[in-house]
């Protein structure tokens, strides 16, 4: 059935100009609200005021325009149905073919520091989302129905499909713009709710509503999950900030595994705590290789050699460009996943022969959202992400002796680095390079020992070290395996109750110690 009549009444303008002047040729007749309507009419078009349409003016300050039988009817008759027909023609009501319709931007309007509730409530659309329920609902069939578009990106398709298709839209284009309407109303509704429920009785927000809409887009399937028993999507957080590993562009390379998304995520968030050029190499969601350099390959060689037994099948990121030393570099080790915000021609061109190293570009921006989520069964846990850091002047020197400039660098490194191992984390550190990494252990102890081993097995020398712990040591005993080991200088938050014990144990054996006053908690 041929789109006779469009209703056009939108908040976001972009590119509704052009798309009306092509309905127009088309031949398509126009109705359009007050604001929407004279953009259109002061580029010359010829469009009927919803208000002409109805007979009734748009009132109360526009909560009241297109709210009325005149336009609903011309929406929701079925097209198959003769009554349906009969009962609009003898209303004198038209059919409304396509409608055209986004809404008042509440999330734009609650985003701002300085949105009152007054604000919010008069930028929550009600015209708007009944039309797009009311067109979505009678999408129809091949008999025909009523287009719903919501987002100015569409409107090319649209147009497209009318030129080919002599006017009409397939009842298979009317589904699923109705199935991205109602998910547009969703969503719409969802803002709404988490909004209201976060207020306080005092005017204020918290930052957890009581209930919590969340709305995720699908970027893609996955093979399988964690283990090839299980299934597996990928989803992203509309809005989010580009800087995370959602963001992800692959140039090359099989696809990611369910994985090598979580291990990218761990590597990405990682290189990019550090503003000099710096490589990290993740495996099983730690980094066993972190290290900073004066080009990328320096830094890759210096990561590797943490602990090249585990850098075998690792994910690879970079905080800067790979050139073609770097990927050579690289290419020389068995990897899954290679990471950076870009890549020289060169670089490309030589990865191009492991085409199965699947090559990621991410933007070097901020990462997703403000709150952290993590699955427990039957619920989740929410809090706000750790974005905690500590500057030198910061640090509390709680030992006789002060670390010396050099350890100081070295200290503020390790400390980066912990924060993005897992808990129990123990990270020793030299010359911007791990040393020996002691991850995911359940006692501080263990993890101070086993970092000290596989040092060792890594062929490194420890002595001389400095060591960052994510957070405070319990007992003197994990202090006294760092002193043993060789380490010269440790980082760690303080607050434990035995600070004492352990303060007293670094001077014994001249260890500079500094708190953060924070941990980095990561399980
Ligand atoms: N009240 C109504 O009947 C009504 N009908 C359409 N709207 C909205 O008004 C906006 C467009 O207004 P204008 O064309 O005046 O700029 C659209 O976001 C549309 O969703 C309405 N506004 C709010 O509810």
């Amino acid at each position: 059935m041929k789109v006779t009549q469009a209703l056009i009444s939108v908040s976001d303008k972009r590119g509704v100009l052009e798309f009306a002047q092509a309905l127009q040729e088309l031949g398509v007749k126009l109705l359009s609200t007050g604001g929407t309507a004279a953009l259109l009419r002061k580029a010359g078009m010829d469009v009927t005021d919803v208000s002409d349409h109805t007979g009734f003016p748009e009132m109360l300050d526009g909560r009241v325009k297109t709210l009325h039988p005149k336009v609903h009817g011309g929406i929701l008759a079925r097209r198959d149905l003769p009554e349906h027909m009969d009962t609009i023609a003898a209303h004198d009501i038209s059919r409304i073919d396509l409608v055209v319709v986004n809404l008042y931007p509440f999330a734009q309007t609650i985003a701002r520091h300085d949105c009152t509730l007054e604000e919010a409530i008069e930028n929550i659309d009600i015209g708007g989302p009944t039309m797009v329920r009311a067109a979505a609902k009678n999408h129809g069939d091949e008999a025909g129905g009523v287009g719903i578009v919501t987002d100015p990106d569409d409107y090319e398709g649209i147009l497209g499909e009318l030129r080919d298709n002599e006017g009409a839209l397939s009842a298979k284009t009317r589904f699923s713009l109705a199935v991205k309407a109602f998910t547009h109303t969703a969503r719409y509704d969802s803002a709404i709710s988490n909004y209201l429920t976060a207020l306080t009785d005092d005017g204020g927000r918290q930052a957890f509503p009581e209930r919590f809409h969340i709305a995720l887009d699908k970027v893609q399937d996955l093979r399988y999950g964690e283990n090839p028993h299980q299934s597996a999507a990928f989803y992203r957080e509309p809005g989010a900030a580009e800087g995370g590993i959602a963001g992800y562009r692959q140039l090359q390379g099989k696809e990611l595994s369910y994985n090598n998304i979580a291990d990218s995520d761990a590597a990405w968030e990682c290189v990019k705590a550090f503003d000099t050029t710096a490589c990290v190499i993740v495996k099983h969601a730690n980094p066993c290789g972190v290290a900073l350099g004066d080009s990328p390959a320096a830094a890759y060689r210096k990561a590797f050699a943490t602990d090249p037994t585990s850098a075998f099948g690792g994910i690879i990121a970079f905080n800067c460009e790979v050139d073609r030393e770097a990927a050579e570099a690289v290419s020389a080790q068995f990897l899954e996943v290679l990471i950076a915000p870009a890549y020289s021609d060169e670089a490309l061109a030589l990865l191009a022969a492991k085409q199965n190293v699947r090559v990621l570009t991410c933007s070097p921006g901020r990462s997703g959202g403000a709150l952290d989520f993590k699955r427990v069964a039957g619920g989740l846990l929410v809090q706000s992400a750790d974005d905690a850091t500590v500057a030198v002047a910061d640090l509390k020197i709680v030992t006789r002796r002060q670390p010396t400039p050099t350890e100081l660098a070295d200290l503020m490194f390790a400390w980066r680095v912990a924060k993005y191992v897992k808990s129990n984390a123990i990270v020793y550190c030299r010359d911007g390079m791990t040393v020996g990494v002691g991850a995911g252990q359940m006692s501080r102890v263990d993890s101070a020992r086993i970092a000290a081993i596989k040092a060792g097995n890594a062929g490194l020398e420890i002595k001389g070290t400095v060591v960052a712990s994510d957070a405070f040591f319990p007992f003197r005993d994990g202090l006294d395996v760092l002193a043993q080991a060789g380490a010269t200088a440790v980082i760690q938050p303080g607050g434990s109750m035995r600070d004492a014990e352990v303060i007293a144990a670094a001077d014994e054996q001249d260890i500079a110690m500094v708190f953060t006053g924070f941990r980095h908690f990561r399980h």
